[in-house]
């Protein structure tokens, strides 16, 4: 459903990815792993073009990107859960989650409230409550609901794990799991956490300084203990 061909990716005159090939099957969930400033962000923003200038071939459902903007991508079927979250904190939960509706892919019609909040329960006690007043793991939750609302094909999770306590986390993956089996979606998840990651997908894609610098499955992975040394540790 998506695949990238030599993409390469830059913020002005700064080259920040090179020569990415990157594929997603329909309901496959595939993980791209790297520390900080290794590119993974600025891959997502690419894949939206949402932000930094994009060379190579990106092709979702059989379409052909070019130049579609942001919004369009969007209502082709892309959604992206920012590393930051970006919960608007004067707006209520429930306000929060229906704002993602707006880009539900043409013709398609978002879920209603009660969907989201029967394929992510945790929502559901918080629907009234200002953004201002949630958790950390709160706010993932809600930001993944928005994420979600608009049926998305594609749903990008930008370090979703990022700074949550473990039993959080170890919810998050079995909430993301759930939505794989009910939703039929595919997903991309960027993260440092390993096992996160291997809880929540399929395969994956490891980056370093904005090359792919291994790509396969968890065993294959796990086969080769010098790629967390090399690229992972910190
Ligand atoms: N808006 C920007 N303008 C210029 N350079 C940027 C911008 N955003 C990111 N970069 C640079 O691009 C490189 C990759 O950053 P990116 O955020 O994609 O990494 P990342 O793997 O997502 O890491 P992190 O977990 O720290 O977000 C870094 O060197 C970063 O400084």
């Amino acid at each position: 459903m998506l695949e990238v061909a030599k993409l390469d990716a830059f913020y002005g005159q700064s080259h920040i990815l090179r020569g990415i090939d990157f594929q997603v099957a329909a309901g496959e969930s595939v993980a791209l792993l790297g520390r900080n400033g290794a590119g993974k962000s600025t891959f997502l923003k690419a894949l939206l073009n949402g932000g930094p200038q994009a060379r190579g071939r990106i092709s979702f459902l059989g379409q052909h990107l070019t130049r579609e903007q942001l919004h369009q991508r969007a209502r082709l079927g892309m959604a992206l859960v920012p590393e930051d979250r970006r919960i608007f904190p004067k707006l209520t939960v429930e306000e929060n989650i229906e704002i993602g509706g707006r880009a539900a892919p043409t013709g398609a019609t978002p879920h209603s409230i009660n969907d989201v909040v029967a394929m992510l329960p945790m929502c559901g006690p918080l629907l009234k409550r200002l953004g201002f007043q949630l958790s950390g793991g709160q706010q993932q939750m809600v930001a993944i609901a928005r994420g979600i609302v608009s049926r998305p094909r594609l749903l990008m999770l930008d370090e979703p794990a990022e700074g949550l306590a473990p039993v959080i986390v170890d919810e998050l993956a079995d909430a993301i799991n759930r939505l794989r089996q009910t939703e039929g979606l595919s997903l991309i998840v960027t993260e440092q956490n390993i096992d996160f990651a291997r809880e929540t997908t399929d395969r994956l894609y490891l980056l370093d300084v904005g090359e792919v610098v291994f790509s396969g499955s968890w065993p294959e992975f796990d086969a080769r203990p010098d790629l967390v040394d090399r690229y992972l540790a910190l």
